[in-house]
């Protein structure tokens, strides 16, 4: 028998006055699960981490945490921790007293369980200093302390990798990791597609409010056919020419480096007529990552060039 979902969301929409920010949409966050949220700005992934987290309710359709169907009061749903747009943290409290006075209000406080949260985020060195002096990234790990205090079954982090140096976000994937592991399910928004990719096992991709994919990552590599690679050769001129002439490929960069576009195999051609033509290649690079292609392919963005 497969077990209850932790969360499930049918046909949720979401208006802001005249904006649409979720329209109809389906979710379903299993336990275990490192689902990430994606998508450009504006698509709708902090409002979902929202209703998730009780901050508002849905307009229309139904979300359940685990099991239950969300309530039409505004609170944390039982068994859901996390946060949207930065943790609120006391300023003048220290990162200690801040985990004291959350777990104090909740009736809940053994200093040795912050002190354990605090270690877990690799915060102990300055657990005795103010909040008001962190930094982006301290800030981050303190929130996810004081969500790792209330032992959670549904994690919410929103960016959680924002503002935290390499040694910092390898320290929190690992904590994700482990929770994961534990069968905690996170649900965790993100604008890098690396990030996801090392820590995600199921993706969520919105555009304008609607899911464009959910499902494996590995699924959502193979979503897109069309991969853009960089072009150095002897000529570039000529490589250009060439290149337009390839059936399959578009030509999204010339000049001294060329940048193309298009299935594997319209690069072969392309490699192929190259070298028919006299035009050494001296390197073929692919210019992002499957991920990133099928995510500017399913939302219709264009990469920075
Ligand atoms: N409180 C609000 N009042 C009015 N409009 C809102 C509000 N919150 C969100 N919106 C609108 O809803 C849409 C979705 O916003 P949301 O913040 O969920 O997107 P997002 O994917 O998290 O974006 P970003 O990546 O920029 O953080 C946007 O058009 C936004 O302007």
């Amino acid at each position: 028998m497969r077990s209850t979902p932790v969360a499930r969301a049918r046909g949720i929409s979401k208006w802001f006055g005249q904006v649409i920010a979720l329209d109809e949409v389906d979710f379903d966050v299993a336990a275990g699960q490192v689902h990430g949220l994606v998508g450009p700005n504006g698509a709708g992934k902090t409002t979902l981490l929202g209703l998730l987290l009780g901050l508002a309710r849905p307009d229309a359709g139904a979300l359940e945490i685990l099991g239950s169907p969300t309530r039409h009061t505004l609170e944390v749903p039982v068994g859901v921790a996390g946060f949207v747009d930065g943790p609120s943290l006391y300023p003048a409290l220290s990162a200690r007293q801040n985990l004291a006075a959350l777990a104090s209000l909740r009736g809940t406080y053994k200093a040795s369980a912050v002190d354990d949260a605090l270690e877990q985020v690799g915060l102990s060195d300055v657990a005795d200093n103010r909040a008001r002096g962190f930094s982006l990234g301290m800030r981050q790990r303190l929130g996810l302390a004081a969500a790792l205090l209330t032992n959670p079954r549904l994690l919410i982090l929103d960016e959680p990798s924002n503002g935290l140096d390499p040694a910092g976000k390898q320290h929190v994937h690992q904590v994700i990791r482990t929770l994961s592991d534990d069968g905690v399910a996170v649900v965790l928004s993100s604008h890098r597609m690396d990030d996801v990719a090392a820590l995600c096992t199921d993706v969520t991709l919105l555009a304008t409010g609607r899911v464009v994919f959910t499902g494996p990552l590995a699924k959502l590599a193979a979503e897109s056919d069309e991969t853009d690679y960089r072009v150095l050769t002897s000529d570039a001129a000529k490589a250009a020419v060439v290149a337009a002439d390839t059936p399959g490929l578009r030509i999204i960069e010339s000049g001294e480096t060329l940048v193309v576009r298009g299935p594997v195999l319209a690069i072969d051609h392309l490699v192929i007529r190259l070298v028919g033509a006299g035009v050494a290649l001296r390197e073929l690079t692919p210019v992002m990552s499957p991920l990133e292609a099928a995510f500017l392919a399913l939302t219709h963005t264009e990469p920075p060039l």
